[in-house]
């Protein structure tokens, strides 16, 4: 210190104090905050460290996912920080644990820059995660406000231009991805898409892994799946799809493989969640531009996503997406092989399709909100699917959904093409007994189409008895009521 400085001329007031003070004290907690509409709010589930109070684990995470650092810093009082300052303003222990709470933390909207996810995310989820006062930190829903929402463009194409582009209504649409995912040639690949389509398919898909490795560069890729997307179409008089990965090193890469793409004709393109939420949102506004269909494959989400204790919901990454512009995402199949409880998975539904939504706590909605006109995603249903489940599939998944079997076509022992034939005829049959009013989750619908159809009979006869029935980690907090099931 100075020789002339006397005495400290900081202001005396208990916040300015020099030292380590409690959050909770510092502004991060305040029980009477009363929410505005132009919040945006996160639902955090909080396992403290043993002997570290909840509320003050609250605050913390409302501090370090805003404004603070760990010490008073006097540059406070250069801002408005009261106003930028979040604030926790509900702590509730987590029904069934002794460990675990669900904390509410309210941000004031202008910490966030409009329509940017990566500046989002760098608040809420930047250094919180790794704070050693939290054992376990988990986002498990957000409200996004009207306001901030109208800040982004949204899906790039939605559900309706899609239907109408695609000429396929009132039922869900059919895909497979092309296996093995990798190591064909461009004209063997492109024979499965053909198979697969003129069988009846919708769409084919590329793999999350598949780009351009030295077996097959990606125009090679382009090219031949073109050739059986339009040699199809002309067969069958149907609009037919083969979702492009045009995933790449660079930014730049990718635009040229999406515009070659979007020359040589295609309806789709496809993007792998590992490129980042600012790539997600440039190929977005790309694909509205060029009026293109975007998919959006989920690859990497289980590494955060799955664990109930730590890490993301995928309800958020939902959210997420729904702002960041894809028109389809990866989102769960309920009786696959991949994870995906019946309540967590028809949450992640009602988050991509709904205009606006109800606090549903069994399906883990915690907020209402209102979509701001944004447009709906189709989740895609995909992951150890095989068309003896098409009446689960339609109970739990609904219209509004592409259901991919991957193995569940490629698989089948008369060829892709009646592994295309069995799903269309088995999708076809079942639609049409519930738009008749049967009961048809426990009617044999399947067998009776089987009798007219070898290749359903043949995939029933081989797969009928295929499930994975294993617990998921991700499962409801809250029990359903009878009201609350929609
Ligand atoms: O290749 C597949 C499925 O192949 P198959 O149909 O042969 O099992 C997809 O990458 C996974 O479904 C992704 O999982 P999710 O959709 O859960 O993200
Ligand atoms: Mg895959």
């Amino acid at each position: 210190m100075p020789e002339n400085v006397q005495e400290r001329t900081r202001i005396k007031s208990e916040r300015y104090e020099s030292g380590v003070i409690p959050y909770a004290k510092m502004g991060y907690w305040d029980a009477d905050y009363s929410v505005k509409d132009t919040d945006i709010l996160a639902l955090f589930r909080i396992t403290p460290q043993p002997g570290v109070d909840p509320v003050e684990a609250a605050a913390a995470v409302a501090g370090e996912s805003s404004t603070a650092t760990w010490t008073v810093v006097w540059t406070d009082l250069l801002t408005a920080c009261d106003v930028y300052r979040a604030k926790a303003y509900r702590v509730d222990p987590v029904p069934g644990t002794t460990d675990q709470f669900f904390a509410y933390i309210a941000y004031e909207c202008d910490l966030f820059e409009e329509g940017s996810l990566p500046n989002l995310t760098a608040s809420i989820i930047g250094n919180v995660f790794g704070f050693k006062a939290v054992k376990a930190l988990r986002l498990e829903d957000m409200r996004i406000p009207y306001a901030y929402l109208k800040t982004f463009q949204g899906p790039a194409t939605g559900v309706i231009v899609e239907r109408e582009r695609l000429d396929k209504f009132g039922r869900p649409l059919l895909g497979a991805t092309v296996k093995p995912k990798l190591g064909l040639s461009g004209k063997n690949y492109g024979r499965v898409v053909f198979e697969g389509l003129s069988g009846g398919l919708d769409f084919l898909k590329d793999d999350e892994n598949i780009n351009s490795q030295a077996f097959m560069r990606w125009r090679e890729r382009f090219l031949y799946c073109m050739e059986g997307v339009n040699r199809s179409a002309a067969a069958t008089g149907e609009v037919k799809g083969s979702y492009l990965n045009v995933t790449a090193g660079t930014m730049e890469e990718m635009y040229v493989r999406a515009e070659y793409a979007k020359e040589i004709g295609s309806v789709i393109i496809m993007i792998d969640l590992v490129i980042g939420y600012t790539a997600i949102q440039s190929m977005s506004i790309w694909a509205r531009a060029n009026d293109m269909i975007l998919h959006l494959h989920r690859a990497g989400n289980s590494t955060y996503a799955r664990q109930k204790n730590h890490g993301i919901n995928f309800r958020v990454i939902c959210k997420w997406m729904r702002m960041a512009g894809v028109d389809h995402i990866h989102a769960g199949t309920v009786v696959g092989k991949l994870e995906g409880d019946p309540l967590m998975v028809k949450g992640f539904y009602n988050a991509l399709l709904q205009s606006s939504l109800e606090i549903n706590l069994p399906q883990g909605l915690f907020f209402d909100m209102d979509w701001a006109s944004l447009r709906k995603v189709v989740p895609v249903a995909s992951g150890g699917i095989h068309c003896g489940q098409m009446h689960q599939l339609l109970y739990y998944l609904g219209d509004d959904v592409v259901l991919q079997f991957g193995g569940g076509t490629i698989g089948h022992p008369d060829g892709i093409q009646a592994g295309a034939t069995a799903n269309r005829v088995a999708l076809e049959v079942m639609v049409l007994a519930r738009n008749e009013g049967r009961d048809y989750v426990n009617e044999e619908i399947l067998r009776d189409g089987a009798k007219s159809c070898g290749p359903l009979k043949a995939a029933l006869d081989l797969w009928k008895d295929i499930t994975f029935d294993y617990t998921s980690t991700d499962t409801p907090d809250f029990v359903e009521t009878a009201t609350e099931s929609k």
